[in-house]
């Protein structure tokens, strides 16, 4: 392979407590009513009972303002608790939680006891934040990522990076599992990201919704050039070295809501866009870091193969197993290229 060049407060569950003195449920036995606002709604009868404990908990899931003083709070609990300002954040893709295991002078803190942050619900996801060194240069590592499909908004999935920022950190480094659809990619395979898709923001969804606060970044941040070409050739030249290339590729990913995987009209929809890997994560962490200009590296593990053609085989039907057994088969070499990175990145540093 050759360089790379780019020429190649909290939104309810469709509605608002009701006002109407209902609410007594605070022994958390009397479910609290909610009736859903709008036409609709009142027209068809709809009601939807929760508990006032359910209601707090889907509440503080669905949060999706987070205050930069709120941040703060956090990357001064995390810095403060670990000694240590990271320069490179790392986040660990489906079954990759390995690439937190090989810093040292670990700092551990298990998301429950950071405050305010979510929790990981996802298997794969250990849901921790190790703080420490790596090829002497000072990293922070998630365990365990936030995606769409459990709940929590986009702003909150990525609401670590932005602790990662007031921490210190100046890189990004996103890894992912995902789907290939390129049909040159094989089960195994590395793509680094130079591009992505936002399918999510086609919808109409975006981390960065709602009021702008311009001490992380701009109203109408570009996106062009997100992907940091320096570090996509490096990590070119070291697949070199590491033997790899082969199965090293540069391409576009594409993230989708999930938590299913796609049909093949998707799938077809999705090559014919010019994707070559599909996930569920990663792009709105991107948007993130680059709104507060951190320099960004992802890359994606190819775990399954997607099939762009109909056909009865259930070997076309991925699964998490499948994504959580190829991932813990090739931790070492997508360890091996995380840290070879960072050496690079300590030696011009
Ligand atoms: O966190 P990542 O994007 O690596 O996880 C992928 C997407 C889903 O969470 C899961 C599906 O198997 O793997
Ligand atoms: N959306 C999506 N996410 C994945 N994560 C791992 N494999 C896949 C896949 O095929 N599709």
């Amino acid at each position: 392979m050759t360089g790379y060049s780019s020429k190649t407060d909290v939104a309810t569950a469709n509605g608002k407590q009701n006002g109407s003195g209902n609410q007594t449920g605070e022994n958390g036995t009397k479910p609290t009513e909610f009736t859903p606002q709008g036409n609709h709604a009142s027209e068809n009868n709809i009601q939807c009972s929760l508990t006032s404990d359910e209601f707090r908990a889907v509440n503080l899931m669905r949060q999706d303002m987070y205050p930069y003083e709120v941040i703060q709070e956090i990357a001064d609990f995390i810095v403060k608790g670990s000694g240590i300002r990271p320069k490179i954040g790392i986040i660990c893709g489906s079954g990759l939680g390995s690439l937190a295991d090989i810093i040292q002078n670990p700092k551990v803190f298990d998301y429950e006891k950071i405050p305010n942050f979510p929790v990981s619900t996802v298997e794969g996801h250990a849901g921790r934040l190790v703080v420490g060194t790596l090829e002497g240069a000072n990293v922070m590592a998630m365990q365990g990522r936030f995606h769409f499909y459990e709940g929590y908004p986009l702003a909150k999935c990525s609401m670590p990076v932005r602790v990662m920022k007031l921490c210190g950190v100046e890189y990004l480094f996103a890894t992912n599992a995902a789907g290939g659809i390129n049909p040159k990619y094989a089960v195994g395979d590395i793509m680094l990201m130079h591009d992505h898709v936002n399918m999510l923001g086609f919808a109409g969804n975006s981390p960065l919704q709602g009021p702008n606060d311009p001490r992380f970044g701009p109203r109408f941040p570009a996106l062009v050039n997100s992907y940091n070409k320096d570090l996509i050739n490096k990590a070119i030249e070291i697949s070199k070295t590491m033997g790899i290339e082969s199965s090293v590729h540069v391409g576009v990913y594409s993230c989708l809501g999930g938590p299913t995987y796609e049909t093949i009209a998707e799938l077809k929809a999705l090559r014919m866009m010019g994707v070559d890997a599909v996930g569920m994560s990663t792009v709105h962490e991107v948007i993130t870091a680059r709104h507060c200009d951190m320099k960004v590296f992802a890359f994606s593990l190819i775990t399954n193969k997607c099939a762009t053609e109909y056909s009865d085989k259930k070997d076309d039907e991925a699964s998490h197993d499948e994504v959580m057994a190829v991932a813990k088969n090739r931790q070492k070499t997508c360890c091996e290229l995380v840290s070879r990175l960072v050496a690079e990145i300590q030696k011009t540093a």
